[in-house]
């Protein structure tokens, strides 16, 4: 049996940048928008973040004009990511951006062994950072919304692979 031309099913680092795509759409910042989500080692989903003001903090208009005072208010996707899990009981992260320094310092201590991204982050040391602690980083920007599934009897295409 041959292999399927195209990809039938998502990796978990594929699914998770998929969902982390997913959560940063509810971003409210209007500069840049980061989700993350955080897989458990049976590889089941924790949770989903994004970047954002604490909740509750409902900022008037003036607060999104510039782009530099909003800066040190939001609370970063992966902030927000890890008030939802303890220490230890996290395998996997992917994040939209990749996380900035103190971010990845606090991925390290939450004890996640592997990072995916997709878009880089100005002036990060994630690298450094990943590389000290023997925690994998790695870019991932192909996760595809869409797979092959097999054709229904009689379909006309013949290929027995759905486009
Ligand atoms: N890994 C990252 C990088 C950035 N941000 C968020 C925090 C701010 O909401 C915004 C900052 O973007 P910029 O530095 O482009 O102004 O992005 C985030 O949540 N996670």
């Amino acid at each position: 049996m041959s292999a399927p031309a195209t990809k039938t099913r998502l990796t978990i680092p594929e699914y998770a940048m998929a969902l982390a795509h997913v959560a940063s759409l509810r971003s409210e910042d209007p500069f840049r928008k980061v989700g993350a989500v955080a897989f458990d080692f049976d590889n089941r989903v924790i949770g989903t973040a994004y970047n954002g003001l604490a909740p509750g903090f409902n900022a008037d208009h003036e607060f999104w004009l510039d782009r530099d005072t909003r800066r040190k208010y939001m609370l970063h996707a992966e902030v927000n990511l890890c008030s939802l899990f303890t220490r230890g009981n996290v395998k996997l992260v992917a994040c939209t951006t990749m996380p900035c320094t103190s971010c990845a310092q606090m991925l390290c201590a939450y004890g996640v062994k592997e990072i995916y991204y997709r878009d880089p982050y100005p002036d990060s040391e994630a690298n450094a950072i990943c590389q000290l602690y023997g925690i994998k980083l790695e870019q991932l920007t192909d996760y595809p919304l869409i797979v092959s599934t097999v054709d229904p009897p009689g379909s006309a295409t013949g290929t027995g692979m759905s486009k």
